[in-house]
């Protein structure tokens, strides 16, 4: 049985509604949620709301084998939330999933999936009734419990977002054109729930301060000055705290760090993101990961990707019976 709250509308059968979301960057160095870039690796979602109460699910690639087909699909409770906050209810869904985001990697698969599903919910509304991209950042930040995935997958680019009491904002800043994102993506998993877990409660005033300093000039480094992304990608608040639960990712970081590459942890981890400045670079940096996963993590497999920042975002398609 689905939830249903009799009472409420009904959102009308047969409509379909695809959306596709980047994969995102979290934190980017001293950015700690709040900084995210949205990335050219798309997941897409095709939901067709049904009558007939069922709920059916075509997932492909990640998680295909693993994730469950029922309502505790993390896509289908979002959706219902969503549904539930705009006051309505559906008779069924058919969930398509194709996911090329790796899942517990870092690089924002559970805030794709989410802003994927909300932004979906929301376009099988009535258009009158439709609320717009900020609403949807509320939403998803909060089932999130920070904006730094979910702002960038739904406003594409460099997303710089706060939290005043229990409500979120977010704004964009244009990325250099010499940036280039690449990721190193290992074939070991970590849950965001585990590296938050190992956080200190508190940090002292100076790391506080240092931090500050650095992702001020971050953004000056991603927008005017990417000869200052190395200074500017350096953290005192999380990565070093993490480094225990993904020990290959770490070492890969402080070599790339110290070959003067702007290497820092994707999100939670374990993902290694570097931002290169151009093209020279960038192929330097592809080299240098191949030669030192070859020489030092043997057993480790890394998909190795060079990819470019997403300016679009989620980007919905609908089709009315
Ligand atoms: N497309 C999806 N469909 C359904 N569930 C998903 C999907 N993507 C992620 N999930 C769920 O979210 C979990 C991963 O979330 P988690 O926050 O740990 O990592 P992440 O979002 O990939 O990384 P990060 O938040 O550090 O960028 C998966 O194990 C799965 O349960
Ligand atoms: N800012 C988050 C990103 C991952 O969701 C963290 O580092 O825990």
């Amino acid at each position: 049985m689905l939830p249903q709250t009799a009472q409420l509308p009904a959102i009308q059968g047969g409509q379909q509604v695809t959306v596709r979301v980047p994969a995102t960057s979290a934190n980017l160095g001293p950015g700690y949620d709040s900084l995210g870039l949205a990335l050219t690796l798309h997941d897409t979602l095709t939901v067709e709301s049904l009558d007939s109460g069922e709920l059916l699910f075509e997932l492909s690639g990640e998680g295909a084998e693993s994730l469950p087909r029922d309502a505790s699909h993390l896509v289908v409770r979002a959706m219902n939330a969503a549904f539930e906050r705009l006051g309505y209810r559906h008779n069924g869904l058919k969930i398509t999933a194709e996911n090329v985001s790796p899942h517990g990697r870092g690089l924002g698969s559970s805030a794709a999936a989410v802003v994927a599903a909300v932004t979906a919910a929301n376009a099988l509304l009535p258009s009158g009734e439709q609320q717009d991209r900020n609403w949807i950042l509320q939403l998803t930040s909060e089932m999130e419990g920070h904006p730094d995935n979910v702002a960038p997958a739904i406003f594409g680019g460099l997303a710089l977002s706060w939290q005043d009491s229990d409500q979120y904002s977010s704004t964009c800043a244009t990325v250099n054109d010499a940036v280039i994102p690449i990721v190193a993506v290992p074939d070991y998993e970590l849950s965001t729930e585990a590296a938050r877990a190992l956080l200190p409660a508190s940090v002292g005033h100076h790391a506080a301060a240092m931090n500050s300093g650095r992702a001020a000039l971050l953004i000056h480094a991603l927008t005017d000055k990417p000869e200052l992304l190395l200074a500017g990608t350096e953290d005192f608040l999380h990565q070093s705290y993490r480094a225990e639960a993904m020990r290959p990712s770490a070492a890969l970081i402080k070599a790339l760090r110290q070959a003067g590459h702007a290497a820092v942890v994707s999100g939670a981890g374990p993902t290694v993101l570097v931002l290169a400045n151009g093209e020279a670079e960038a192929a330097d940096v592809l080299q240098f990961i191949d030669s030192f996963t070859a020489a030092n993590t043997p057993d480790i497999n890394w998909r190795v990707m060079k990819l470019a920042v997403d300016v679009e975002g989620a980007k919905v398609g609908v089709h009315r019976r």
